[in-house]
């Protein structure tokens, strides 16, 4: 048998930019998908996803995220009639949803970045426990890392792992393909790109954050690019904190391609984002972490990036001690890749045409 109706679930701008290589990857091998896209982000057609045909659920992201999951779950469900196969990705409500909604229907699941743990259900929170529940029913679970099929093995996974990358890195090269080659010029003076939407820091860890980013400003070393998140919650909090401060330019979401030429263009970049973990590696900029835990400990390994949490003096300190130094600035910044090597999606599909046991699901009850 092979299969003739997969489908993705699709809910927020990071599952768009990982999902869509595998989506190109299957259509190539004439697997042609469907989009299951929940509503929980507005995306917007640059992110290329109106090649393919869509079901659109409409259900907006909500307050409490399990009431999200729910919502969902309901609003998949009917639509799975007939999928041999639901490809959900990374540990949104979206992807919990979607999952939850493909074993009710007793419809196989595959999981895109399988295995990521902190090992703590608080933090990243929800991600951590939404990650971790689809794993335990997922038949398919791709790995984008050793550390990741180790967390996996450990926890005794039923379904079958395979160590593909993480297909961020696939999208990295792709947007990257379409920049001028070699590192850009830089300009006078440092540059720092700041992100930050992680719900556990919402309240003192942004105000934290924001106040890293004065004193940095204040500093007058470095101009400081602050890419606000779709979040509106988070955008204005940030929005209040930095607004018409020197130094300071406040940036409204943007497509990836340009997210990414910014990247390139950073001395140093203060992220709490796990794409961000894997893309600054990559492309050889420096990384504070503004969390306390990362499920993404191959950046830390690799010297990119060191974990700050969101203590203010910490993140300034650390800030000032890379900018002001060339050997450890250029330490943290040789391009490593550990989190693949931008051939991710082709082996995903590639493992979804040859799965031996695609007829029998490995959860379908319970
Ligand atoms: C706990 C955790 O780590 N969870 C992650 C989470 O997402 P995240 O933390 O990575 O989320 P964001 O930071 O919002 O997105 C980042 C991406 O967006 C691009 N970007 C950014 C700003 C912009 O203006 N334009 C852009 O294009 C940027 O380059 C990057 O590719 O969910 C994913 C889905 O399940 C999971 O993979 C995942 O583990």
């Amino acid at each position: 048998m092979r299969f003739s109706d997969i489908r993705l679930v699709v809910g927020t701008r990071p599952e768009a930019i990982k999902l869509l290589p595998v989506a190109d990857a299957l259509a190539e091998r004439g697997l042609l998908p469907t989009l299951v896209l929940t509503g929980q982000h507005h995306l917007g057609k640059e992110l290329g996803l109106d090649r393919y045909p869509t079901h659109d659920l409409g259900c907006l992201g909500l307050p409490n995220p399990d009431d999200h999951v729910r919502l969902v779950r309901n609003a998949t469900a009917p639509l799975l009639i007939g999928a041999d196969l639901v490809i959900v990705q990374g540990d949104t409500s979206s992807a919990l949803g979607g999952a939850l909604a493909a074993r009710d229907a007793c419809v196989p699941v595959a999981h895109v970045e399988a295995g990521l743990r902190t090992h703590d259900p608080r933090q990243p929170w929800p991600e951590e426990q939404y990650r971790v529940a689809i794993d335990e029913f997922a038949s398919l679970l791709f790995a984008p890392t050793a550390g990741a099929m180790e967390n996996l093995r450990q926890e005794g996974t039923t379904g079958s792992a395979i160590l593909t990358g993480n297909t961020a890195i696939d999208a990295l090269v792709e947007a990257e393909r379409n920049l001028p080659p070699g590192r850009p010029q830089k300009g006078r003076r440092p540059t720092i790109l700041v992100t930050c939407h992680r719900r556990e820091s919402w309240g003192e860890g942004l105000e934290s954050i924001a106040a890293a980013v004065t004193r940095l400003a204040e500093d007058g070393v470095a101009l400081i690019r602050f890419v606000l998140h779709p979040n509106p919650r988070v955008a204005q909090a940030m929005r209040r904190a930095l607004q018409a401060r020197a130094n300071v330019e406040l940036l409204d979401p943007c497509p990836h391609g340009d997210l990414i030429a910014l990247l390139r263009e950073s001395d140093l970049v203060l992220s709490d984002s796990g794409g961000i973990q894997e893309e600054a590696p990559a492309l050889g900029i420096p990384l504070l972490v503004l969390r306390e835990k990362t499920e993404r400990p191959e950046a830390i390994a690799c010297g990119n990036a060191r974990l700050v949490g969101t203590d203010t003096a910490r993140i300034v300190a650390d800030a000032r001690a890379i900018l002001s130094d060339p050997l450890v600035h250029a330490a943290m910044s040789r391009r490593a890749f550990p989190f693949g090597d931008g051939r991710a999606a082709p082996r995903i599909a590639d493992a979804i045409m040859d799965w031996p046991d695609r007829a029998q699901p490995a959860a379908a009850t319970g």
